[in-house]
């Protein structure tokens, strides 16, 4: 069918027999042994880290499971050890955004023996302080519900674990990296996103690692139809009744049949991508108005430090104290052009009188900021959409963290102002994707990227 493309496909033809296939273990375990003594061991962790709360005091859901055995990823291939690509562990995926710095870790579930008892001891304290705790330092967290087990990535299956921490904190990161023995190691780094151009220098100079770069928006693209392929019956979902907060239904989007699809990522600020199939995508748009845009505004306005604390501002407001509305101005609609009057006229109009001022509250700027941003997003993606003959619009990034307020906004927006047409869908990894773009593109090259030369592509 056009545009349709197979579930199971990219993962089918990444996917090799594991049951029983004792010449790659050995093969694997081998390297290994080499690496460990090429390498030798650095300095370690114990694993032993307290955990502690996340910042927005929340309790993370329980982890979900997503199963996939080895008999189910069908067109498995046979396996040369002599061509295995897989480099080095430990695996990362680094995107270094404006604001966040994503790490997508994935750890193999599926070592032999012998390669368990070859791997150096770093690389084993480094697996058991990521998987020990959910927060590092003061300010890395693991997204703990958002862990995806039993995933095939190059030639491999296991544990992919998702990790934050705000980019502005990459020199304690790298401290941190530091005291983990990540500089004895000699590993691969690959990296996407502004930072891997920033922090090049950086990395070479406190860790004695090239970064290897990827595009951040070629990375975007293969991360999400990664793992849309490899969670298709939960990734994606759409709101159906966004405005009744009594009918308000998240509903589960069958995303089988994808193409053509806009991507609007809203990150510090907003990329705008036409996708018309895989590999094939333009960017088509952006906006300087972006979820960086919101947090910076917020903390201006309000006082708040965190975009936890900025939400929770936002969600106890009014956006009707600050925003001029469409019935302040026409005492009801604007019945000729079909505009209601509960709709914003005019984003923060209120605020040139003193009086009303006066009478406005932190939470009423924070939600009138956030509805101001996210307007003015919905606007411009819509526009894109129309001019693209495109229907299905993906929102990701972080600025959708834990922010229902936005992507119901988004929802009505998309659906009320195309008549029906436009529908807005949001993944759960929302701003994740990159860094697993980049996960990918490791586990592709292999033994190639450990080479001193940067490779930039995209
Ligand atoms: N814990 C957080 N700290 C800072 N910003 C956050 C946080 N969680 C969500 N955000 C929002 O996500 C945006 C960053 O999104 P992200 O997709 O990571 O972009 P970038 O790659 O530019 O860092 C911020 O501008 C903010 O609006
Ligand atoms: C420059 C960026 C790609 C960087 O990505 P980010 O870290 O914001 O996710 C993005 O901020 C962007 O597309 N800004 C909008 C630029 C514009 O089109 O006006």
């Amino acid at each position: 069918m056009p545009g349709e493309r197979k579930k199971g496909a990219r993962r089918a033809s990444d996917a090799v027999a594991r049951e029983g296939d004792t010449s790659q273990a050995s093969e694997r375990s081998k390297n290994d042994a080499e690496r460990s003594v090429n390498k030798g061991e650095g300095g370690v962790g114990d694993g032993s880290e307290e955990t502690l709360p996340t910042t927005n005091g929340h309790t993370e859901p329980p982890p979900k499971t997503i199963k996939v055995t080895a008999g189910e990823m069908n067109g498995a291939t046979s396996h040369h050890p002599a061509q295995d690509p897989t480099p080095p562990m430990p695996w990362f995926g680094m995107d270094i955004g404006g604001t966040l710095t994503k790490l997508v870790y994935f750890e193999p579930t599926d070592l032999s023996e012998a390669e368990e008892e070859s791997e150096v001891e770093t690389i084993k304290n480094i697996r058991r302080y990521l998987k020990s705790n959910k927060a590092y330092g003061e300010t890395g967290h693991r997204d703990a519900h958002l862990q995806m087990e039993s995933v095939c990535v190059g030639n491999r299956i296991g544990t992919l674990h998702f990790i934050r921490f705000p980019t502005s904190e990459m020199c304690q990161f790298l401290e941190l990296c530091k005291s983990k023995g990540m500089a004895s190691l000699a590993s691969t780094i690959c990296a996407t996103g502004g930072g891997a151009y920033k922090f090049e220098e950086g990395f070479q100079r406190e860790m004695n690692l090239t970064l290897h770069k990827f595009d951040e928006l070629d990375s975007l693209i293969s991360g999400i139809e990664y793992i849309e392929d490899n969670n298709m019956d939960s990734e994606c979902y759409y709101f159906l009744n966004p405005r009744s907060p009594n009918l308000c239904q998240k509903i589960t989007y069958d995303f089988s049949n994808p193409y053509p699809f806009l991507v609007v990522n809203i990150g510090s600020g907003v990329s705008i991508l036409a996708v018309d199939g895989p590999d094939d995508y333009r960017r088509v748009s952006g906006t300087s108005l972006g979820g960086g845009t919101f947090l910076g505004l917020c903390c201006l306005l309000t006082g708040c430090n965190t975009f936890e604390e900025a939400i929770e501002l936002a969600a106890n407001g009014n956006n009707e104290n600050i925003d001029k509305l469409v019935r302040d101005i026409y005492g009801g609609d604007y019945e000729r052009f079909g505009l209601s009057g509960d709709i914003v006229a005019c984003s923060f109009g209120h605020m040139n009188s003193a009086e009303k001022r006066a009478n406005v509250s932190r939470e009423d700027l924070a939600c009138a900021t956030l509805i101001t941003i996210t307007n003015n997003i919905g606007s411009i993606a819509r526009m894109v959409a129309a001019n693209e003959k495109i229907e299905k619009v993906l929102f990701v990034g972080n600025f959708l963290r834990v922010n229902p307020i936005s992507m119901k906004l988004l929802s009505h927006a998309m659906e009320f102002w195309s008549e029906g047409k436009l529908k807005a869908i949001f993944l759960e990894h929302e701003g994740y994707f990159g860094a697993v773009g980049c996960l990918l593109e490791l586990m592709k090259t292999g033994e190639q990227t450990t080479s001193s030369s940067t490779t930039t592509s995209g």
